[in-house]
Order: C-alpha cells, then structure tokens, then sequence
C-alpha cells in the first residue's frame, strides 16, 4: 500500500497497488504473465535501471527487485504483491502470503557431489555422508532444514553464486542448488545424489495489505490466477 504521485504536478493522496517483479530468469515470463492478465505492461522492462514502473490510470505501479529480495519488500508492505521463486521464498523465510503458484520457472533443489566422489561412496548416501561434511550452497537455510530432517551434522557454507565451483578446489565436499537442465551439474562433473524439493513461481502477497485491502488484492489476485492457468 503506497501513497503515489499523480503526475501533472498535483500531489493526489491515490493508493497505488504495488507489485514487486523480479529482474532476472523470471522477469520475461512474470511480464507475460501481467500482460496476460490485462494489466499494464506498456515500456516495462525488468532489465534496465528505471526500477519504478507507474501506471496512475490503474492506479498500479510495478517495481523493480533482485530476486532475493522481492520477499522482503512484501513482506515489509513496500509492496503488496510480489513473484518470486518457491525456492527464494523458502529461503528467505518471510512471513507473506502465498497465493499462487505460476507454474514457470521451474527448476528444483539437489544434493550434488563430485562424480568420483559418488563412485567411491558406492553410490550410498549414507557413505558419502559419513566422508563429507562441508556443503557450499546459496541457499541455507534449505540445506540445514534438508540435514536435519536426515539426522546429519554438516557444516555448512554460505556463498553467493557459482556453487559449483566449491567442491572443485576444496572449499567443499558437497553442494546444495537448483538444478533446471542439468547442465551446471554435468559440465561441473557433478551429479545429483538427492532431489530435495521443486520450485516454481509463486504471487506472494504482504499480510496486512492483503487483509486492510482484500477486494481490490483479490480482484488482482484473481486475473493474475487466471492468467497463470490460461498460460500453463
Ligand atoms: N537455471 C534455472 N532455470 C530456471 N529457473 C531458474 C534457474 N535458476 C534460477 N531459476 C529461478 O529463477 C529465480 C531467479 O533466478 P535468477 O538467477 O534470475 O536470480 P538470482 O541470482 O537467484 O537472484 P539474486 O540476483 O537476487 O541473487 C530463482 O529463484 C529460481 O526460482
Ligand atoms: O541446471 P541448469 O539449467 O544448468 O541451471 C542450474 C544453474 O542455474 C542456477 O545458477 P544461476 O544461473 O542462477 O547462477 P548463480 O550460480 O550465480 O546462482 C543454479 O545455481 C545452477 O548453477
């Protein structure tokens, strides 16, 4: 919920919805899912520096995040709605609502060692666990919730991208990452030793706004589901 500028010089008190949209893997496919929907995408661009997209007449207005942190403008209320990835929105561990599930971008959580590791594992799990205990992932909160389910002790360590190059020089044993095509694993002489979760797209919504303004959210809500089914 956002108090806007309305353009012409006059400063009108209008309550802007806002949509958080992710630059990145998932920019193209969530402005074709707002553009499906019927909503305003005239010179939107996820990729460029104008960060704020204003459109008065529907009263909406679009900005423009790094993934990871779309869950923490909703979750602040700097936004109202927001796409993001199951996979940053489980990580990130914010208290929003979740409402839809996009069904694009998908790709999902692995467990992923060094091949010759593996080999000499026996390919066991178990065995491989009991020789290595460092994993390198982006995403730890995932990898520790992944462990403790599984009764193991790893450390864990925390990196920003290009997980796959940690095991190559040392800096770990194993990897927890998204994997799509596979591609980063096999080029990395990687595999994956255990599927953890999937991951798609999601709308998330912040609580209150999504309580104080249920009608106009629900009404956005609505199309934004459509839209998603119609392109699925
Ligand atoms: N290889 C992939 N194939 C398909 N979807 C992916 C892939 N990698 C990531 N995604 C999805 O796209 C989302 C955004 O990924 P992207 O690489 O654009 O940003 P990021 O680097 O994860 O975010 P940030 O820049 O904030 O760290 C991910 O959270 C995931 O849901
Ligand atoms: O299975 P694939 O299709 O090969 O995709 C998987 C890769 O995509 C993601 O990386 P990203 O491109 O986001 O870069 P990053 O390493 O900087 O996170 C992920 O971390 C893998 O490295």
């Amino acid at each position: 919920m956002n108090l806007g500028s309305m353009g012409e010089g006059k400063q009108v008190d209008a309550i802007f919805t806002t949509i958080a949209l992710p630059k990145g893997k998932l920019g193209k496919d969530a402005l074709k899912l707002l553009a499906t929907a019927g909503l305003p995408v005239e010179g939107v661009d996820t990729e460029t520096r104008q960060l704020v997209f204003p459109f008065p007449d529907a009263s909406l207005r679009y900005i423009i995040c790094r993934p990871t942190d779309v869950p923490t403008y909703v979750e602040y209320g700097a936004a109202d709605l927001g796409i993001v990835g199951k996979d940053t929105l489980v990580e990130s561990g914010a208290d929003v609502f979740e409402l839809v599930d996009l069904g694009f971008g998908y790709c999902r959580f692995v467990l992923a060692a060094p091949r010759i590791k593996w080999e000499e594992a026996g390919q066991s799990l178990e065995t491989l666990l009991s020789i290595s205990r460092r994993v390198a992932t982006k995403f730890p909160r995932v990898a520790a919730n992944f462990f403790a389910e599984l009764g193991q002790q790893v450390e864990i360590i925390k990196l920003h991208g290009n997980i796959e190059l940690a095991p190559q020089v040392g800096l770990a044993d194993l990897i927890v990452d998204i994997v799509s095509t596979g591609r980063t694993l096999k080029e990395n002489d990687l595999v994956e030793v255990a599927s953890i979760f999937p991951a798609t797209a999601r709308l998330i919504a912040n609580r209150v706004s999504y309580r104080i303004r249920y009608r106009e959210l629900y009404s956005l809500v609505e199309k934004l589901r459509q839209a998603s089914q119609s392109l699925n």
